[in-house]
């Protein structure tokens, strides 16, 4: 058995108690041995967490890593004319090495903000698959359909293909892979493609993934079209299952909210990229309230602009509060919760706790800080205070990833270059 110690930090532990202890991992499986004092000795490994904080590693629910190549292409316009004016002309013009080299820039991005494991929703998704095999991450992977504007033929295809994937890369990166049917939206896929493609999911036994109720302009044509609201249609055809969920959750009703609890599927909350479309806000509090499962998600970094969890924590707390109109609404604990555990189970991957038996995933945060001092209170740093800066190792799997803020499954600076280049190039042929 191959060992890794993490010594000498504080450990944040499920039930969001923080003690000193070292965490003692079993390379081989990838799951944690042990938390207790002095095993960092007999370790083949050891990892030094002194004046820091060993937490879950945080979960992104809702993502499309390699938009990183459009970071900052288009801002400052709400999501319908972002989409169709700038974003899907200019993924028109992505190859697939476009993709392998955004993803793998996004990675870079994810493990130096202590991310472990995210949901992934784009396109040429064996090239995101390989890029996410190389860096060690955990991911739930997915081709998405957009079947508006595309004659019947092309338009079942990118539907077959997206059930294709799932079936074939479920368990990829020995079983850190695994897959989701995904549908852009209610609005981007016709009804009969839902209708043909979403059984055969169920039967392939997929989840199922969707942007929904990000706008009021999306809502509405669903409402005059089909007369229901988007998630009592989408429960019709069978899209509301314990293993779904969706992204965004913004302009639900009431009803809409026991609809989720009642199926128990998971809504991935977006913050950043709903203030900077001006979506709205979504009713975190009263989905929580009700037992939706709510994580957390960044969205692409073109909507965004950065991939860092622990903004999207801090933007959730801000914008939970604003939105129920109450100061104690989305608490500290509450999204440190969402950003690990709400996250992890919303998606559908193994628990995010530090406890024995559990994955060893987690992230080390560097509290000897002038703003993360006096430390008197970790979850409170954790949700208001920290930034992606401050992780100084991130491990998925068992494995360390970065070490004192080096990247060790990817050459941060290679990659930096060739996404240089290849953004270049991209935005060259968009423009011209
Ligand atoms: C067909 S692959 C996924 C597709 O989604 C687009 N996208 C990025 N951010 C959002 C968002 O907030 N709402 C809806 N769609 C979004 C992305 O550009 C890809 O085309
Ligand atoms: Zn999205």
């Amino acid at each position: 058995m191959t060992t890794l110690a993490i010594t000498d930090g504080q450990v944040l532990r499920p039930d969001l108690t923080v003690t000193a202890a070292d965490v003692l991992v079993d390379q081989d499986t990838g799951a944690i041995l042990e938390l207790g004092s002095d095993l960092g000795p007999d370790a083949d490994e050891t990892l030094d967490a002194a004046g820091s904080l060993v937490t879950p590693g945080f979960v992104n629910g809702h993502c499309h890593v390699a938009m990183t190549l459009l970071r900052g292409y288009a801002d400052d316009k709400p999501l319908d004319a972002w989409l169709q004016e700038d974003i899907w002309p200019a993924e028109g013009e992505l190859t697939p090495e476009d993709v392998r080299v955004g993803t793998e820039l996004g990675l870079l991005e994810l493990i130096k903000s202590g991310t472990t494991a995210f949901a992934d929703m784009y396109f040429h998704v064996p090239e995101i698959a390989a890029a996410v095999e190389e860096a060690g991450l955990r991911a739930r992977l997915g081709h998405g359909i957009v079947t508006i504007g595309k004659d019947g033929d092309v338009a079942r295809e990118d539907a077959r293909t997206s059930l294709e994937i799932a079936r074939e890369y479920d368990g990829a990166a020995a079983g850190r892979i695994s897959t989701a049917f995904m549908p852009h939206s209610l609005t981007t896929v016709g009804d009969e493609y839902l209708e043909e493609f979403v059984p055969e999911a169920r039967e392939a036994g997929v989840p199922i993934h969707y942007h929904a109720n990000e706008t009021t302009e999306e809502v509405a044509p669903i409402v005059d079209e089909h007369g229901q609201r988007p998630l009592a249609y989408a429960a019709e055809r069978g899209m509301l299952e314990p293993e779904d969920f969706i992204a965004h959750g913004v302009h639900v009703d009431d009803r809409e909210i026991e609809l989720l609890a009642e199926a128990d599927t998971g809504v991935i909350h977006c913050p950043a990229s709903n203030m900077k479309l001006a979506s709205g806000m979504a009713p975190v509090q009263r989905m929580r309230e009700a037992g939706v499962t709510v994580g957390l998600g960044t969205d692409g970094a073109a909507s965004n602009n950065d991939l860092s969890m622990l903004d999207e924590a801090r933007d959730a707390a801000m914008l939970g509060k604003l939105a129920a109109d109450d100061a104690s609404a989305v608490p500290a604990e509450a999204v440190v919760e969402m950003l690990t555990q709400g996250s992890a189970d919303a998606i559908g991957l193994e628990s995010t706790r530090l406890e024995e038996g559990a994955p060893a995933d987690f992230a080390v945060i560097d509290l000897e800080q002038p703003h993360l001092t006096p430390p008197h209170d970790l979850v409170s740093h954790l949700a208001y205070a920290a930034a992606a800066s401050d992780v100084r190792h991130t491990v998925c799997d068992g494995q360390v990833l970065m070490r004192d803020r080096e990247v060790l499954t990817l050459d941060e600076r290679a990659v930096r270059e060739r996404a240089l280049e290849a953004a270049e190039a991209l935005a060259a042929r968009a423009d011209g």
